[in-house]
């Protein structure tokens, strides 16, 4: 590794971190950020995903919700990927919650690193989790914290408070505010997902309502050789359902149909992706959805992840409505702390995480179902 590269990754001894500013002043990415040919093909059209309307189903409105459910059921068959419009989440605060993201990745380096992700940890400030991987490393700085409600204290305020302090408390106010309205949603998509799927209505929400979900803040830099590098690598979220606002910029692919498709950004929706623990939660029956996010040479982009989680020790099965009905199990019982370890200190989540988990779970555990 040349001494720019290495200052600018800033790698002494153990640790190493990315200091954007450096690396977008030189001519090529560094070899740690090319990632191989197949993950980034590029794509070519649009995806075909129904934009589903909320509203009537949020009245409780029951045509509206079957029409609602029925696309989508189609949806997550087809790629697990859609988005959702008149969702109830004010404009204004998803506003707000982009100003106050942008007042954390506007400090200088030293001052992010304040809140540096450990590797014992979930939670913090990681750049192109340089301290983490050596290759095919991540054009993107993010924040990470988590959320939940099971306590009277709003834990997004106190996070802030206690690792940036009082200069970080509008911030951690307006996060808690934009994570509780992601969970509302999450529940309300969940009960969604449930009629989709035939089962009990409130089975998959009731699941999800004390469980400790994962708030990321995705910053972009723009990059001088976007054709080599990639924001985000190719993956299905290990996680259950992902709630995504991206900003203008556009980045955003999903795999469907043998090909990567673009999604256009549209400010007023929010995009909603399955991920690997609600497909087998569904017994298969829903697509993980395959997508990564791309980095231009002109802008930099920026996106607000909100990931829903069931409680860790949760045992993850299909309901009993779906197994009776289908007789098999496609996946062995698991607790999401089993799939988060396995993410954090085993392997680096991709398109084959679920498969991969469920071997090393039968092998390293001699479970069989
Ligand atoms: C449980 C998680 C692991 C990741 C953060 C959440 C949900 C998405 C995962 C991730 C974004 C998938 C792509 C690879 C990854 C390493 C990343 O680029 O950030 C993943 C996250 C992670 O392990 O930190
Ligand atoms: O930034 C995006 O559009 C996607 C980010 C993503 O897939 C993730 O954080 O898991
Ligand atoms: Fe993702």
């Amino acid at each position: 590794m040349d001494s720019i590269v290495a200052s600018a990754l800033n790698m002494g001894g153990t640790s190493s971190f990315f200091d954007s500013s450096l690396l977008q002043k030189q001519q090529c990415v560094p070899m740690s950020f090319i990632w191989p040919e197949e993950s980034i093909a590029e794509a070519h059209q649009e995806l075909q995903a129904p934009v589903v309307d909320l509203a009537g189903f949020l009245r409780g409105d029951e045509q509206a919700t079957k029409r609602a459910a029925k696309l989508v059921r189609e949806a997550c068959v087809a790629h697990g990927f859609f988005q959702v419009i008149n969702h109830g989440v004010d404009s204004q605060l998803i506003l707000e919650a982009y100003d106050q993201m942008d007042t954390f990745f506007k400090l200088p380096v030293h001052e992010k690193l304040r809140v540096r992700k450990t590797s014992q940890s979930m939670w913090g400030y990681s750049g192109a989790h340089a301290g983490r991987f050596s290759s095919k490393l991540p054009w993107k700085e993010t924040l990470s914290f988590p959320y939940h409600d099971n306590i009277p204290e709003p834990i997004v305020t106190n996070y802030f408070n206690s690792t940036l302090g009082k200069d970080f408390e509008l911030t951690g106010m307006v996060f808690q505010k934009y994570c509780r309205a992601m969970k509302e949603l999450g529940l309300k998509l969940m009960e969604l997902l449930g009629i989709s799927l035939g089962v009990e209505r409130l089975h998959y929400k009731n699941f999800f309502e004390d469980g400790c979900s994962i708030m990321r803040c995705n910053y972009y830099p723009s990059c001088q050789q976007p054709s080599l590098a990639l924001g985000t690598g190719p993956h299905c979220d290990p996680t259950s359902l992902t709630i995504l606002h991206q900003d203008q910029v556009g980045g955003l692919h999903v795999f469907s149909d043998e090909n990567w498709h673009t999604i256009r950004p549209r400010p007023d929706a929010l995009v909603i992706n399955i991920g690997d623990t609600f497909t087998a939660l569904s017994n298969g029956r829903y697509k993980s959805c395959l997508h990564r996010a791309v980095v231009n040479r002109y802008k930099e982009r920026r996106s607000l992840a909100f990931f829903l989680c069931p409680k860790k020790d949760k045992v993850v099965r299909p309901p009993e409505d779906i197994l009776l009905r289908e007789g098999t199990r496609k996946y062995p019982d698991f607790t999401w702390s089993d799939l988060l370890e396995f993410t954090q200190k085993y392997y680096r989540a991709d398109e084959a995480t679920l498969q991969n988990f469920t071997k090393w779970l039968l092998s390293s555990k001699l479970q069989t179902f």
